[in-house]
C-alpha cells in the first residue's frame, strides 16, 4: 500500500523531549535554574482538551515545572488578562501558554499581546514574530518547528528545495513559510484562493499541508518522491458511528507516490508538545540570561 517512508513523530518527538530532558538538567545543574510553563485553559474545546491531556505529564517527565489554570467558559476577559499578568511577574514561570480558541466574548488579540514576549511560548507575539522573520532570536511557534524538524529528519538538506505550505494561518502557515525560507527553501504559500492547487502542488518537493479540511490533499497532487508533513487534525466521522482523526493528505493514496509521510495521528501533533517544552526550556534560559541549548 505505502511506498513512501513514514515519518515517525512519537518516535522524533520522544528523543526531542530527551534533548529538553537533558537541557533542563544542565540548567538545574549550572544554574540553578528550573524552567516552569503554565497553562491557562478557558472553557471547555474539545481541540485544546486533547492537548492539555499529555502536556502537564510531560511538561513534569522533562523536569520541569508544571501549572494548569482551568478557568471556566464565563471568566471575563478582565480576569483572564489579570492572571497573564500575574504569570508575567511570576519568577518562577518562564513560559505562558493561552490555549485557543478563547471563548467568544475574549479578544483573543488582546490576551495574546499582553503576555511578555519573553515568555511567549507559542511564538505568537507580535514581537517574536517580528523577530522570526528578521532572523533575530526568537521563540518560534511549537508545530512549524516540529514540521521543520521531522522534515530534516528525510531531508538533511532543505536548501533550494521547492516547498509548498498549504494553509496561511498565523498559528502554523506564515511561521513554517518562514523557517522554510530560512532552510533556502523556495518557498510557495497556497490557500483557498490559489488557482490551480493541484499544479502548484505538483511542483513541490516538500508539501506541508496546514488547511484544516480533512483529505485535501490528494495522490494526483503530489510529485513522485516528494516529502509530505500532514500538519491537519480533523476529526471526522468513521465507518462503525465512531469519530477518527485524519489529517490534511488523503494518506493512502500519497503515500503510494510521495517519498516520506508523516502520519496522523503520531506524526506533527507529538513534535508541537515537544517543541513546547523545547520553547518553555529555550526561556529560561533567555530569561536567566544564560546560554541555551537551543537557540
Ligand atoms: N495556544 C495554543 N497553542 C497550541 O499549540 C494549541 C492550542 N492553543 N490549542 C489547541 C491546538 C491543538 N494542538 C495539538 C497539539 C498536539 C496534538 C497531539 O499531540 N496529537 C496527537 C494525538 C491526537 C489524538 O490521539 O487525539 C497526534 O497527532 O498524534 C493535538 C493537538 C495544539 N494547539
Amino acid at each position: 500500500m505505502s511506498g513512501a517512508q513514514i515519518i515517525d513523530g512519537k518516535q522524533i518527538a520522544a528523543n526531542v523531549r530527551a534533548e529538553v530532558a537533558a537541557e533542563v538538567a544542565r540548567l538545574q545543574k549550572e544554574h540553578n535554574l528550573k524552567p516552569g510553563l503554565a497553562v491557562v485553559l478557558v472553557g471547555e474545546d474539545p481541540a485544546s482538551k486533547v492537548y492539555v491531556a499529555n502536556k502537564a505529564k510531560q511538561t513534569v517527565e522533562v523536569g520541569m515545572n508544571s501549572w494548569e489554570h482551568r478557568l471556566p467558559a464565563e471568566t471575563s476577559e478582565a480576569d483572564v488578562l489579570a492572571l497573564v499578568n500575574k504569570l508575567n511577574n511570576d519568577p518562577a514561570c518562564h513560559g505562558i501558554l493561552v490555549q485557543l480558541p478563547l471563548p467568544k466574548h475574549i479578544n483573543s488579540e488582546k490576551v495574546l499581546n499582553s503576555i511578555n514576549p519573553e515568555k511567549d511560548v507559542d511564538g505568537f507575539h507580535p514581537v517574536n514574530v517580528g523577530r522570526l522573520w528578521v532572523g533575530e532570536r526568537a521563540l518560534v511557534p511549537c508545530t512549524p518547528t516540529g514540521s521543520v524538524i521531522l522534515a530534516k529528519t528525510v531531508l538533511p538538506s532543505l536548501s533550494g528545495l521547492n516547498a509548498i505550505v498549504i494553509g496561511r494561518s498565523n498559528i502554523v502557515g506564515k511561521p513554517v513559510a518562514a523557517l522554510l525560507l530560512r532552510e533556502n527553501c523556495t518557498v510557495t504559500i497556497a490557500h483557498s484562493r490559489t488557482k490551480n492547487i493541484e499544479d502548484v502542488v505538483k511542483r513541490a518537493d516538500l508539501v506541508v499541508a496546514a488547511v484544516g479540511i480533512p483529505e485535501m490533499v490528494k495522490g494526483s497532487w503530489i510529485k513522485p518522491g516528494a516529502t509530505i508533513i500532514d500538519v491537519g487534525i480533523n476529526r471526522v466521522p468513521s465507518e462503525n458511528g465512531k469519530t477518527k482523526l485524519v489529517g490534511d493528505v488523503a494518506y493512502d493514496e500519497c503515500a503510494k507516490v510521495a517519498g516520506a509521510i508523516t502520519p496522523v495521528p503520531g506524526g506533527v501533533g507529538p513534535m508541537t508538545i515537544a517543541c513546547l517544552l523545547r520553547n518553555a526550556a529555550q526561556a529560561a534560559a533567555m530569561i536567566a540570561g544564560v546560554k541555551s541549548a537551543f537557540a
